[in-house]
């Protein structure tokens, strides 16, 4: 079934079938310029409850296929993510504002992940254990945990998708998606392809809607085994709470407020790129994102000079349009937020490099990229998330103290660092409390490494190797052979 993206009224997906039209919808809204773009059922508890039988019922016959029968169909969706490129990545600019070659490119990454866990679904491998006993034979075997729930956010909406998907499935797990409302239709474009590829009905389901009332269905059916979800830290807690009377499998991937560290030998050029594309990247609407950057004092002000300037030359306005870099933010409360964050920062005698201002643009939420400097800790930018296009800058006079700062935080997801010398680089990676830290590198993701954070940003990884543990079982088997 195709739904252009001129059709307003889409449909879950439930065990095979295209359902929802009865219910009442939700719109969702362009934050370019307040158009609504399409509308989505508004599912529930009943509705999430028949997609997890579904589930249930295909994992009886999904769990018993072969890994390399799953890496056919993920490999089938991947292609078809690749031949749908252009298709995905306008849904997704158009429902939540991402710069069109961004859109592009995460749709590239998103596939990704499918064909990485096509292959590493053949590696799960079990073990043989050297007996204690002779009448003994000792064995691990893998097993697929069962039916997995993935709640995502709106800011990937393709890529935190497969990052689940793509594992979940090639372990032998069925799974039931529920995406978020403020970016459906990417998930339901994905979920056209999924029944395209031919994957058993059942196997993949799609609920849109209440996301409390389907998250309590999720948490109180004891046929979910496994929750992976990603999105803030303060949802994260609420699922943690709500796991505990099912000892239910979790997976989190939460919210971060990234150090960026530059050091006085870095090469200047190298970092304000880094930086750039580490804080830019979706309007600063990205969970590994710098959210704060720390300059020593012996380059401070030719990085500031250097990194405003290259701000300037980005163009804001609606993703639609390739020339565009910074895309609005997701609605009216996010640009309250970080104009908030500026205008608290100024009044703590911060100041304005560049920007600092909301854009009247069509209706649409736009902030201008901002660059803020003389920041200190007191300022509520330097301590929560932002996720807007702000970058404030402190001024440090040692590693020592910028390690400090940069570990002052209940966060451990990301962190940056940009020098030449591999001694300071080494220590500072050491020292550095994240799951990732990229190293004179502003973008560090990619699908075969392990993705995740420390502290209040998460638990567990996705992507890599460790990616696909998270919807395995092991199971030990003792055999007394007489
Ligand atoms: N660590 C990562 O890999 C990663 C990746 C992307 C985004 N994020 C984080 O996600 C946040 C932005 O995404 P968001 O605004 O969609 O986050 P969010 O927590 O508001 O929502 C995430 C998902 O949870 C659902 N949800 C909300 N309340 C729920 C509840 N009570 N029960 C069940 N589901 C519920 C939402 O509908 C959405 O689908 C930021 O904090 C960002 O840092 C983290
Ligand atoms: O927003 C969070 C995403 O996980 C960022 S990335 O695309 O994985 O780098």
């Amino acid at each position: 079934m195709n739904q252009t993206l001129d059709e307003k009224n889409y449909l879950m997906y439930i065990n095979g079938e295209w359902v929802g039209k009865d219910l009442e919808v939700l719109d969702v809204v362009n934050p370019a310029n307040g158009q609504i773009v399409g509308s989505v059922p508004i599912g529930g508890e009943v509705e999430a409850n028949q997609a997890i039988d579904a589930a249930y019922d295909a994992f009886q016959t999904w769990s018993k296929t072969t890994a390399y029968e799953r890496a056919s169909y993920l490999k089938k969706l991947h292609e078809l993510m690749v031949e749908h490129q252009d298709e995905l990545a306008q849904i997704m600019t158009a429902e939540m504002g991402k710069p069109i070659n961004e859109a592009r490119g995460e749709v590239i990454y998103a596939a990704a992940f499918l064909e990485w866990y096509a292959e590493e679904g053949k590696r799960v491998y079990g073990e043989i254990l050297p007996s204690h006993m002779t009448n003994k034979r000792l064995q691990v075997w893998k097993r697929p945990v069962g039916v997995v729930a993935a709640i995502t956010p709106w800011n990937f909406p393709a890529a935190m998708l497969t990052r689940k998907m793509g594992p979940a499935l090639a372990a032998g797990c069925t799974i039931v998606i529920k995406p978020s409302s403020d970016s459906p239709l990417t998930a339901i474009k994905m979920l056209e392809l999924c029944e395209e590829a031919g994957f058993p009905k059942g196997v993949i389901n799609l609920v849109t809607g209440s996301s409390s009332q389907i998250g309590k269905a999720i948490m109180e059916n004891e046929k979910i085994r496994k929750v992976t979800f990603t999105g803030s830290t303060e949802v994260g807690k609420i699922l943690i709470k709500q796991s505990a009377h099912q000892v239910k499998r979790l997976s989190l991937e939460l919210g971060g407020h990234a150090p960026l560290i530059v050091l006085n030998d870095a090469n200047v050029e190298l970092a304000v790129k880094g930086a750039i594309a580490s804080k830019f990247r979706n309007a600063g609407q990205t969970c590994v994102c710098a959210n704060r950057i720390y300059v020593q004092s012996g380059i401070h002000d030719e990085f500031v000079e250097k990194f405003s300037a290259a701000v300037n030359l980005m163009k804001v306005g609606n993703g639609a349009e390739t020339e565009v870099s910074i895309g609005p933010l997701i609605n009216q409360a996010s640009l309250e937020k970080v104009s908030h964050h500026v205008e608290d920062a100024l009044s703590k005698g911060a100041k304005i490099e560049t920007g600092g201002n909301e854009i009247s643009n069509n209706g649409g939420t736009f902030y201008a990229p901002t660059v803020i400097s003389n920041v200190n800790p007191s300022m509520i930018v330097m301590q929560e998330e932002t996720f807007g296009p702000v970058a404030p800058i402190q001024k440090v006079e040692t590693m020592e103290e910028a390690i400090s700062f940069a570990n002052d935080t209940p966060y451990g997801l990301a962190a940056y660092v940009f020098t030449d010398s591999v001694a300071k680089g080494t220590l500072l990676i050491e020292q550095l409390n994240f799951g990732i830290v990229g190293w004179n590198d502003g973008a560090p993701s990619a699908v075969q490494a392990p993705f995740g954070g420390m502290k209040e940003s998460g638990v567990g990884r996705e992507g890599g190797r460790e990616g696909i543990e998270a919807f395995l079982e092991t199971q030990y088997v003792s055999i007394a052979i007489s």
